[in-house]
């Protein structure tokens, strides 16, 4: 009968489904034994193994590795991977566009699967990346050779919706994050959870680890479990033996394949430098592009604004090839755009800051410029890494100001890296040519906004220089600023703070230098010797002084006319900028209040700086100085603001203590007292310190106390908001799945995966630069509630002072609530 002969083949076909499944579990379960017993440390023959299938590794990964041509393995890969395989530590350096990739994922993969890692096991393996473009680049290899296995993993670099990213968080096997992002989900996210981990991976760990990622890194490896494998990989490793320990490596093993050889940088690479005067260099470039028509390059400099001022121009002079720009002020969509359309161009320039200086693995660039010259080397070689990439071959140009040449080409030296000398061409050398200063000072004259651009460009450039640690290298003093302001088009250079401070600094290094040399002249003399030594101390106390404050100059006070000695306020010193040649007309925008709100609705849309958002909000406070009466004691510089309550308390020292007679007056204890009472208790000094003595315990137990009611509270809060998280969470399942690929999906291997948002780490990669051309309002912080974050919006709209302290401030309060 038909329906049990249907009913025999389904029974029929059922069990050949059934056996195929069980003789795979049972190949599969044989194959895991053997890799298990072969990845015992050393795995045997590991020195003389070339390909990927001589490796201990799953079919799966394999397969993967096939389908993405992956067939043999560089040097960094046959050393690192036999040793990340059996579960070593690894310190992993070896030149850039050298694999080193896959000498981790590889390892990564096959531990989880080793493990039999499942969705019930959460997190198993996290990899940091610098930057949100190199995590996705690790994300997109990932995804190519781990698609036949069946883990989920996740791209966590600021989603577009923090909601979103929370819930598919707790949920991924593997993360590919930035550090800033991921530790915003440790520290806000219920669901996250990483007592599991089994491997963490650092890319560019040196750069991870370095000043503007620290922070970030303890707190994350503070949440991490101790046990777990950790390997850490760069073309210029650290071996900083702090950072080793802060990470909790175990005897790792340091696997570097360019220790040993000649030069440090790729040997196909070629590498050229030229010493070309400041006010040349947008010249010399431009003929650069206009004579490599056909070529694809990425052009380096120092700041935001920079790339920004010199895309502009030169789009606006149309050299007759693409041009795009990647910084990381931009917002993150355009940034993913860039970055893709960049790779898809046969011919094309990209001008960028170091955000695309490390990892980025673009096909086919020919040429790296560097219009800036790099902070050190390690920088200039992650950046000419971005060509001859692998087996590709490619050339790199640095440009180097005169001031700059010695002590950069010295430390590339060094560094083994092997430059020679161009020369600038003759006619490129001729004054009367000067075809794009002559364009440049077109454009700024006809658009306002390019030379406002041009303006931000020379300002941010000489900070970049100023702020620059290797003096040997770096000297803004030392730069043709009217030159350099000119060749932008700018009708003169304005006016910088901090070079004006930096000269005067010198005179009084160069005045102190010859006082201590007068000093040795007159050693006989003993007055004249003391004298020395005093004015020796003053003279250092008031460079302590004001190098205090200069470290990091204040944006808004970096560009102000100079000359005047006179004490001013903040907000003087705001309605005295208008009087400045250059910047007048912006500034005078800026502080007129009938136009505030012009000007906010421009910033945002033009939207380039954030000073001047600063700016204007100050402005915005109407706090005129009549509604303050003379004698109210309002905290006037930022420190005293910032001072903590604890802080003013101290300041104010230790208080008296009055006893109120029976008529309610005050008075000090000793006026109630008879001499020969007071007397029996001891002397008056002995009898002022151990009251002293007892009122400050009473204090630090109250401080204590406060303390702890404070942290109790902050627990409550968080546990209360990580509650109700928690609760929205079981209350709906979200369907994006964006940022997320279960790696065992052979047919989507040709999606785009994660859509990439904001994330707020970069503050390491870019903290030179402070505009913001396509900037959105402030956002809330990632520690503030939304009904936090509202309600200091209100406060902040109604008063800018801190809270009252003393009588007179209350009081000061009080009058300018009541408008008086
Ligand atoms: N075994 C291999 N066979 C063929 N191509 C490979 C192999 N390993 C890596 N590649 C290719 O080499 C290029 C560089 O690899 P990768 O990005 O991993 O280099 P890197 O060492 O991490 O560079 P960087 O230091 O700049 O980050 C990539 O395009 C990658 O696809």
């Amino acid at each position: 009968m038909p329906s049990t002969s249907k009913k025999g083949g389904a029974k029929h076909s059922h069990s050949t489904t059934n056996s195929v499944r069980k003789d795979k579990r049972l190949s599969e379960a044989q194959e895991l034994k053997q890799i298990e017993e072969k990845c015992k440390h050393p795995i045997a023959g590991a020195d003389s193994m070339q390909q990927f299938d001589e490796l201990p590794i799953s079919q799966k990964t394999l397969m993967g590795l096939k389908r993405a041509n992956f067939i043999k393995m560089t040097d960094i890969q046959r050393k690192a991977l036999p040793l990340g395989l059996c579960g070593k530590d690894i310190l992993g350096a070896a030149k850039t566009g050298s694999g080193k990739t896959l000498a981790f994922l590889v390892p990564m993969i096959e531990m989880l699967y080793r493990q039999k890692w499942g969705p019930q096991d959460g997190l198993g393996a996290l990899i940091i990346s610098p930057t949100r473009e190199l995590a996705v680049q690790i994300f997109e290899v990932l995804r190519k050779i781990g698609r036949e296995h069946s883990f989920s993993a996740g791209l966590i670099i600021g989603g577009k919706d923090w909601k979103i990213e929370r819930e598919l968080i707790s949920k991924m096997n593997i993360l590919v994050c930035t550090p800033g992002r991921l530790l915003q989900h440790m520290d806000q996210s219920a669901g996250f959870n990483c007592d599991l981990l089994q491997l963490l991976v650092l890319d560019e760990a040196d750069r991870i680890l370095d000043m503007g990622f620290k922070k970030s890194i303890n707190a994350i490896v503070e949440n991490l479990p101790r046990q777990r494998q950790t390997m850490l990989f760069s073309a210029t490793q650290t071996k900083s033996v702090k950072d080793l320990a802060r990470l909790s490596l175990k005897d790792p093993e340091y696997v570097a394949v360019h220790e040993k050889s000649e030069h440090a940088t790729p040997k196909n690479l070629s590498q050229y430098y030229m010493v070309v005067p400041l006010q040349q260099k947008l010249d010399v470039m431009f003929n650069f592009i206009k004579t490599h028509l056909t070529a694809k390059g990425i052009v380096f400099l120092s700041s935001c604004k920079q790339v920004r001022f010199v895309f502009e121009t030169f789009c606006k002079m149309h050299p007759g090839v693409p041009l795009l720009h990647l910084h990381g002020k931009q917002k993150q969509q355009k940034r993913a755009e860039t970055y893709a359309k960049f790779a898809a161009q046969k011919a094309a320039y990209l001008f960028c800051t170091d955000i695309a200086a490390r990892g980025l693995d673009f096909a086919a660039v020919n040429w790296v410029i560097q219009l800036d010259c790099p902070e050190d080397p390690e920088t200039y070689i992650h950046r000419v890494g971005r060509t001859a990439r692998y087996e590709a071959s490619g050339q790199a140009m640095l440009m180097l100001c005169p001031s700059e040449e010695v002590g950069m080409i010295q430390g590339l030296e060094r560094a083994k890296v092997p430059i020679q000398e161009v020369k600038l061409k003759q006619d490129a050398k001729d004054v009367k040519k000067e075809p794009i200063q002559k364009q440049m000072q077109r454009l700024c004259f006809n658009d306002p906004e390019i030379k406002y651009l041009g303006q931000k460009a020379f300002i941010s450039y000489m900070r970049s220089v100023y702020l620059q640690k290797d003096k040997t290298v770096f000297d803004v003093n030392a730069l043709p600023a009217e030159e350099f302001a000119a060749s932008l088009g700018l009708p003169g250079a304005p006016k910088i703070k901090f070079v004006e401070k930096s000269k005067a600094k010198n005179a009084v290094r160069a005045n102190q230098k010859k006082s201590s040399d007068d000093e040795d002249e007159s050693a006989d003399d003993e007055e004249a010797e003391e004298e020395e030594e005093r004015s020796k101390a003053s003279a250092l106390d008031a460079k302590k002084k004001k190098s205090k404050k200069e470290v990091v100059p204040e944006d808004e006070e970096d560009v102000e006319a100079t000359g005047s000695k006179q004490v001013k306020s903040k907000i003087e010193k705001m309605f005295n900028r208008k009087n400045q040649s250059v910047l007048a007309d912006h500034y005078t925008k800026l502080v007129d209040h009938d136009n505030d709100n012009k000007a906010a609705a421009s910033a945002k849309a033009g939207g380039d700086d954030d000073d001047d958002i600063f700016t204007l909000k100050r402005a915005d406070h109407d706090l005129g100085g009549d509604e303050i009466p003379e004698d109210a004691v309002l905290p006037t510089s930022r420190r005293q603001q910032k001072m903590s309550k604890l802080e003013k308390a101290k300041n104010k020292g230790q208080g008296n203590k009055l006893v109120f007679d029976e008529a309610g007056q005050a008075h000090e204890i000793y006026e109630l007292e008879d001499e020969a009472s007071f007397h029996a208790k001891g002397d008056a000094l002995s009898q002022q310190k151990e009251f002293l003595e007892k009122e400050k315990k009473v204090m630090d137990r109250a401080d204590v106390d406060d303390k702890s009611t404070a942290k109790e509270k902050l627990r409550e809060k968080k546990a209360k908001r990580k509650q109700r998280e928690r609760e929205e969470m079981m209350s709906g399942d979200s369907e994006d799945d964006e940022m997320v690929v279960t790696l065992g999906n052979p047919d989507d291997s040709d999606d785009q995966g994660g859509d990439y948002s904001m994330d707020e780490d970069q503050s390491g990669d870019e903290d030179m630069e402070d505009d913001d051309e396509e900037e959105t309002p402030k956002k809330r912080g990632w520690w503030q509630d939304k009904a936090d974050a509202e309600e200091s919006k209100k406060k902040r709209k109604v008063v800018e002072v801190d809270e009252p302290q003393t009588l007179a401030e209350q009081e000061a309060l009080a009058l300018k609530l009541l408008g008086l």
